[in-house]
Formats: structure tokens, sequence, C-alpha cells
């Protein structure tokens, strides 16, 4: 096993470092990277990821390619319009509400994104859950206004709930993802009516197969998004996103960009090409310069890794 420490370009989800740890299987190598506030119950379906990427247990795909979406951090418009125009996608995912007086730069934002990508271009924004259902209904009609359209907007407010309020209140498709991340959520989500979009993510739901039976609960149109892995990990997600199968939004799987650097070669990257991305057959093998080069350098995290490894493989999947 090898444990990394990928410094990322911009802040994003409040780290500047992505720390994981590669792990190896009978059949290829797999990726456990659950972020560093979690606890060992919701470590474990990571694992459960990891181990089955090892297995080569994948399902056949039904596509080659993916087309997914730039995501752009909460910068400046200037930046976001360089990151948007450069990175060849028809679709951005812009981040909005990262502190609580950003109204007026998330706007700005949108505006230069939707200027980058023209008319023709889909423009989607995340909030992480950070408004009540008021402020999401103004906020989600101004930014609505500034971005001349949005494709959607995803996870306005905490709870399935105030999702479902919201989704009462304003125009602006829906999209859940902090509601779906556990199996039995999805039922929540659909019985409720809180989202027209559901974010699927394989890393913490615990494998392609277990998400691909969590997107047909759902019963939504589903985006396969990212949790910021290296391309081992984003494998696996483009597992999923190739064997969904129905696809008719852009992925969020774009965010190698965010980080520093990568565990693959350069071949076996997952960089977009055109607004998309190659969907794996295997799983990718980590290049031996790039290990050395992003390897944990911190002994006490490290061990911190090494040790939540072997709890959450002992037990982390049972308790
Ligand atoms: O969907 C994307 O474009 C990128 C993925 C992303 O935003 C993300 C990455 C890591 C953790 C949380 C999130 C999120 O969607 O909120
Ligand atoms: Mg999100």
């Amino acid at each position: 096993m090898h444990t990394y420490a990928i410094p990322l370009r911009t802040r994003f989800r409040g780290i500047t470092v992505r720390e994981g740890m590669l792990v190896e299987g009978p059949a290829g190598w797999g990726e456990f990277c659950p972020f560093p506030e979690y606890d060992d119950t919701v470590a474990a379906p990571w694992l459960a990821t990891a181990v089955e990427q090892g297995a080569a247990d994948w399902p056949p795909p039904v596509r080659d390619r993916v087309p997914v979406n730039c995501t752009v951090p909460a910068v400046g418009p200037e930046r976001a319009h360089h990151l948007a125009a450069s990175s060849g996608c028809r679709t951005a995912k812009v981040k909005v509400a990262d502190h609580p007086e950003s109204a007026a730069e998330d706007l700005a934002r949108v505006e230069a994104v939707r200027s980058a990508l023209g008319p023709a271009g889909a423009v989607r924004v995340d909030s992480n859950a950070a408004w009540d259902v008021d402020t999401a209904v103004a906020r989600i009609r101004e930014l609505e206004r500034a971005a001349g359209g949005l494709e959607y907007v995803e996870q306005p407010c905490a709870t399935i709930d105030e999702l479902a309020a919201v989704r009462r209140r304003v125009d602006v498709p829906i999209a859940a993802d902090e509601s779906i991340r556990r199996a039995e959520d999805p039922l929540a989500v659909a019985v409720a009516g809180a989202a027209d979009v559901a974010v699927i993510k394989c890393t913490p739901l615990g494998g392609v197969r277990r998400a691909l039976r969590v997107a047909e609960a759902c019963g939504l149109p589903c985006v396969v998004s990212s949790a910021l892995e290296t391309s081992v990990g984003l494998a696996a997600q483009l597992a999923l996103a190739g064997s969904l199968p129905t696809l008719e939004h852009a992925c969020g799987l774009g965010t190698l960009s965010l980080l520093d650097g990568d565990l693959v070669s350069a071949a076996d990257s997952s960089v977009p090409v055109g607004g998309a991305l190659t969907v794996p057959h295997r799983p990718p093998r980590p290049d031996p310069v790039a290990l050395e080069n992003y390897r944990m350098r911190d002994p006490e995290r490290e061990a911190w890794w090494r040790a939540r490894l072997a709890r959450v493989s002992r037990d982390g999947g049972t308790s």
C-alpha cells in the first residue's frame, strides 16, 4: 500500500492537501481516501469501493466516453473565466456560497463562466447545503439571471424536506448530492419529491455495483461525481458512469485539474479531452515516480492513515 499527500491548486471543500492511500487487491489497485473528518463507519464503504476495484469486479460498460463538467472552485471571475474557457467542456459546475458574504462574488463568477461557455453551454451551481430555504430561493433566482439560465442547483439546503420546499418555489431543477450517501437515502429523496437529478458517487457509497443499485432506486437522471480522487479512484467512478443504463447530463469527474498532480502515468491519467473522459476497462496501475513524488512525508499522518485503514478493514464494515 502507499499513502499519498497531493497539494490542491485551489482550496476546495476547505482542504488544501488531498490525502489518501492506494491499496493493492488480487487484480489491481484501489483508492481509500475518505476525508479526514469522517468516522470509521462513514469510511467503511470507501474501503469497499477500493476492495471491489482491487478485485477488478466491475460490471461491463455500455459506453466508452463520458462527457464531464469543468469544476470551478470559489475563485475570482477572471480565473473562473479562464478555467471554463480552457477546459474544453461544454458544461461547468460553479461552486457558490463558499462563505457567508459570497453572494456578489458568486454572481460575478457565474456571469464570467457563462461568458466563457457561450449561450450553448450549461452552467450548474453547487452550494453544498449552505442555505436555508428562503435564502436558497432568493439566491437561486439571482444566480439564474446572472448565469442566463442554470442547468440545475446542487444541494441548495441540508435536509430533504428543505430541498423539496425549494423545489416547489423555483423553476431551476434541483440536484441532491449530500442527501444521497447511504443506500436508503435515494428512496427518501424520491418519496419527498426533493430533486430532479441525483448526484451519485460510488466512492462513498461502497462501489460501482452498489451505486448502480442506488441509481436505480432513485429513479432520477444521474450525474456521477468525483470525491476528489486521483485517477486510480476516478477509474471506479468512470466505471459507474460507463455502466449506467442512461446518462443525460455531463458528469462531475473532471476534477484531476484541481490537484497538483496524479499517481498514474500521463497515458493512464483521467484528464478530459474534448470535454469527455474515457471509461477504463481495468484499474490503472500507479506510477512509481508519481508515488515517490507525492509520498506522504509526514510520519504522523502516515501512521494515522495506516491505523485508520487497519481499523476499517478489521471492523469498520461490520460495526
Ligand atoms: O462535481 C464536480 O464537478 C466535482 C466534485 C465536487 O464538487 C465534490 C468533490 C469532493 C467533495 C464534494 C464535492 C461536491 O460535489 O460537493
Ligand atoms: Mg456537491
